[in-house]
């Protein structure tokens, strides 16, 4: 467990944060260290000499704020303070008489403030419990208008520190410095537009009060590399062969939908996966081999719409002679038979896409509680949606692990900030992505790719929710690395897949 990989809310950090007071530590004496390796931040970006508008609010968020404004006033910047409040906590209070008494600028009023070029945000941060009002609302969207990096401290003030949700109205900020451990609002995609760059700030909080707090096996977590590292069948043993490294059958594709079928087999083809068998109807053979050579390509007879509609296995092959089971992409939902029918095998399976839906309109999510294996699920919005339409959708954290609690599986809600929860309720989030992912086919190539390291891995001692979690890395990865030489419109699915090794190379 690493500090990158906890989340915490805000009871749970006032919680840590009065055992490390109640040991000893001053209070003052971790304001003064935090915002000291804040300072030592900012100046590595900031250029000596410029104009920084500090934004101080009535808690400690301000005392922090205030302890950066006299350490980039002594280190050669010019800086003012906008301090708007008749209260501030005792601490706060002091550091604001010291920076006033030190001559630098202090103002009330917004209509007073000389121009700057950077902000520091430090009007609220975990405290903030009820909605922001006038003259602060205002003045908030007054600094947004400004257009200025913005650097909020701990969190953009206004977000709230565990849903994400905006209180009135919050900051945009350019860059978030968080304080400590990750907050869990940073993690929520309500919150995303008003992040900027986020960067943990480890002040040492001692491991033992995190998980004094947290439980030794903390429930929701960030997805990192350690995990992915941890999780990957990587180094092979040198004695192995195809078969024992995983054996993967694809159900996928349709007339209508072929480019699905190839993305999925691109995907799984990435995962390094032993052997690779992707059933597909008769008519599109010929392309799915012309594109994964390596693959053994099972045609099965269609529909009239150019579904499968049999899964027609090689001789002396049935369903349990695979480690794994990937359906659904580009299926359409002709291929019904065909989902009820890997539902009833106890092969580990995925369902994705039109298998989602065909799920959906089965009404039989219920017996999947049934299934003798591991069932993953991989729903978009709509897809999970169409599935729960009883899940109270508000809070993505807890939708996806009621889904996972109500059906047995482990469930991935796709998105900005992909949740991925298992039946005990245990959550990982992806931190990182790009919109540059929101294209057709791109959640093909993850069902792929996960199917291929399930593949791998499902008969060695994993967690089945680590092994999806790895697969929605690996593929953002993939994402964010090639928008960066790409740009985010660059990244269409089957480019995606070409960037999948690129990520395993740079690790
Ligand atoms: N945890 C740690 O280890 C460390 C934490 N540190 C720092 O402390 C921060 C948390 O400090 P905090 O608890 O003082 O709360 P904070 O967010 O500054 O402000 C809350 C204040 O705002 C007020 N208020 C609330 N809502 C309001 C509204 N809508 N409109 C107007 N006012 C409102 C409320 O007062 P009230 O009006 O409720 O009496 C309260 O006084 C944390 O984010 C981090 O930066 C570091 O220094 C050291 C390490
Ligand atoms: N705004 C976004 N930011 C980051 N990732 C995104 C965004 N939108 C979509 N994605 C990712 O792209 C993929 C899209 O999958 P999906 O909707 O199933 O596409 P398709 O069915 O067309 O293949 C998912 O992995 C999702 O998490
Ligand atoms: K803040």
């Amino acid at each position: 467990m690493t500090k990158e990989q906890i989340i915490v809310t805000s009871a749970q950090m006032r919680d840590i944060e009065g055992r490390i007071f109640a040991a000893g530590m001053p209070v003052a004496a971790l304001m003064e260290k935090v915002a000291g390796l804040i300072s030592d931040r900012l100046q590595v970006i900031i250029p000596k000499g410029r104009c920084v508008g500090i934004l101080v609010g009535p808690g400690h968020n301000g005392g922090d704020a205030l302890v950066v404004a006299r350490e980039l006033h002594f280190r050669g910047y010019q800086v003012w303070i906008y301090q708007p409040f008749a209260k501030l906590k005792e601490l706060t209070n002091q550091h604001f008489q010291y920076a006033q008494n030190l001559g630098i600028s202090c103002f009330q009023e917004l209509d007073k403030l000389p121009n700057c070029d950077f902000l520091v945000d430090g009007l609220f941060g975990f405290g903030l419990e009820r909605e922001i009002t006038d003259p602060i609302a205002s003045a908030i969207n007054h600094f947004n208008d400004w257009n200025k990096p913005i650097f909020s401290i701990d969190l953009p003030s206004g977000l709230h520190t565990d849903t994400g949700e905006v209180l009135g109205t919050a900051i945009r900020a350019t860059h978030t410095f968080c304080l400590g451990l990750w907050k869990q609002g940073l993690l929520q995609e309500q919150a995303l537009e008003y992040i900027g760059q986020a960067k943990l700030i480890d002040f040492d909080i001692p491991l033992a009060d995190i998980h004094a707090v947290l439980g030794e096996v903390p429930k929701i977590k960030r997805i990192t590399k350690t995990t992915v590292i941890q999780t990957l069948p990587l180094p092979r043993p040198p004695v192995t062969h195809k078969y024992k490294a995983g054996h993967l059958l694809l159900i996928c594709g349709s007339e209508r939908y072929a480019g699905g079928a190839i993305l999925t087999g691109l995907g799984a083809r990435s995962s390094g996966v032993g052997m690779l068998s992707i059933a597909v109807p008769e008519s599109i053979k010929p392309l799915l081999v012309s594109h994964l050579p390596e693959a053994l390509i099972i045609g099965c007879p269609e529909t009239e719409t150019g579904a499968i509609s049999q899964l027609k296995l090689p001789e002396r092959t049935d369903l349990s002679s695979f480690t794994a089971i990937a359906c659904g992409p580009g299926l359409t939902k002709d291929a019904t038979p065909i989902v009820e029918q890997v539902i009833n095998s106890e092969v580990p399976l995925i369902l994705d896409a039109d298998a989602l839906n065909i799920l959906a309109e089965l009404g039989t999510i219920s017996t999947l509680q049934k299934r003798q294996n591991t069932t993953i699920l991989t729903p978009h919005t709509g897809e999970f949606h169409r599935l729960f339409p009883d899940i109270d959708f508000q809070d993505r954290v807890k939708a996806v692990q009621t889904a996972a609690s109500q059906t047995g599986a482990v469930v991935l809600l796709k998105g900005a900030r992909t949740a991925i929860s298992n039946p005990q309720g245990v959550v990982w989030i992806n931190p990182e992505s790009t919109p540059a992912l929101a294209r057709g086919g791109s959640g093909d190539v993850l069902t792929g790719l996960m199917g291929g390291i399930l593949a791998q891995v499902v008969n060695k001692q994993v967690n089945i929710e680590n092994v999806v979690a790895t697969a929605a890395w690996w593929h953002s990865q993939a994402g964010i690395l090639a928008a960066k030489e790409r740009t985010e419109l660059g990244v269409d699915a089957f480019t995606l897949t070409q960037y999948l090794m690129r990520i395993l190379c740079d690790m």
